[in-house]
């Protein structure tokens, strides 16, 4: 497979490399992937996260074991394997049901490895083409508001949300973005305050709870967010947290956009309700994580609710931001996302 490059993952010289996000912003670590167990361990602590990226590395893993001359049944036990290392972002069943398809087509190793290489290629392009529609609709000077981490670290080109943020900068449009802490895990504190720091976009991080008291004073003109699942009624999963700003905007008047390519769509899903959503490890709200040193602040004996995801109805969002356009509620409910069949 030739050599692939993204920010959190690269294949070089037949190594698989994954970024290990735990220790970012202060460390720079990689991991050299061994093993299909290897990979489905750093996908679900969260080493590597973000709905295309898991899909894109568990991809080119196919790729490599396809190069080192895996057999069909081989493939195939692999690609269940990763297929099921987590549950609520579909972008990893969509790229991996792709390359399973080609196996059971019996499709030899070397067309395994080509497409493996054209979905990470076009995984890139999918975050140029929203950066492009979403960065029209940002007004000079805006005030953005973005929860968790949805950029070059989620996905193999620059990113949904924070792709359109970056390209709208670059573009000149001179904005301010507020970027939600994101608890339990802070992937906006620590990812998209890094991406925001690394692309000379002005931020200011607040805690998720600030959120209401700026869009009562006026200072969110948008919200953009990522999605892990979009349902065919244009209901979607994302980060916990970005239904509760669902329902700010709605009530403050702040357009909400979520930003997502068509693979992030799941149109067996017929609504929000029908999307499975990860629980993780109470230890993740009870303290920070060994990734981030140890301290508990809650007793041992707590009990914890932990949801990775929570699901955002459609009529609270203003526009669905995707590869081929943008699409309003209307769109939407006379079956826009159909498209994707
Ligand atoms: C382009 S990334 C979109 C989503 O995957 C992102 O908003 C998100 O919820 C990531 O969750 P994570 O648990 O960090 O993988």
């Amino acid at each position: 497979m030739k050599n692939l490059i993204a920010t959190s993952l690269k294949y070089q010289n037949g190594e698989l490399s994954l970024l290990d996000q735990r220790h970012l912003p202060h460390q720079t670590q990689w991991h050299i992937c061994q093993s299909d167990d290897d990979l489905v361990h750093y996908i679900q602590v969260l080493a590597i996260r973000g709905a295309p990226l898991i899909g894109i590395a568990a991809t080119l893993w196919i790729g490599h074991i396809a190069q080192q001359g895996a057999n069909a049944s081989a493939l195939l036990a692999s690609v269940e394997k990763l297929r099921a290392s987590r549950p609520t972002a579909v972008n990893l069943m969509n790229y991996l049901d792709r390359l399973k398809q080609a196996i059971q087509q019996g499709q030899d190793n070397q067309k395994i490895v080509a497409l493996a290489e054209q979905i990470f290629a076009e995984d890139v392009q999918l975050c140029a083409a929203m950066a492009e529609h979403g960065a029209r609709l940002i007004k000079a000077e805006s005030k953005i508001l973005t929860h968790c981490n949805t950029g070059s670290l989620a996905t193999a080109g620059m990113g949904t949300a924070i792709g359109v943020i970056t390209h709208a900068h670059k573009n000149g449009k001179n904005l301010q973005v507020w970027v939600d802490e994101t608890r339990p895990l802070l992937q906006g504190g620590r990812l998209t305050a890094w991406e925001m720091q690394q692309a000379g976009v002005p931020y200011k991080i607040i805690c998720d709870n600030m959120a209401a008291t700026l869009m009562a004073q006026g200072a969110v003109d948008m919200i953009l967010v990522g999605a892990d699942r979009i349902a065919s009624n244009g209901d979607f999963a994302n980060k916990v947290g970005t239904y509760s700003l669902a329902v700010l905007a709605h009530y403050h008047n702040v357009p909400f956009y979520v930003v997502a390519p068509s693979t992030t769509v799941d149109l067996a899903c017929t609504n929000g309700k029908k999307i499975p959503i990860e629980t993780r490890d109470p230890q993740e709200v009870k303290g920070i994580s060994a990734a981030f040193g140890s301290v508990q602040w809650a007793p041992d004996e707590a009990q914890v609710y932990n949801p990775a995801f929570d699901v955002t109805p459609a009529e609270l969002v203003t526009g669905w931001i995707l590869e081929t356009g943008v699409y309003s509620q209307q769109d939407i409910q006379q079956g826009a996302l159909q498209q994707f069949k």
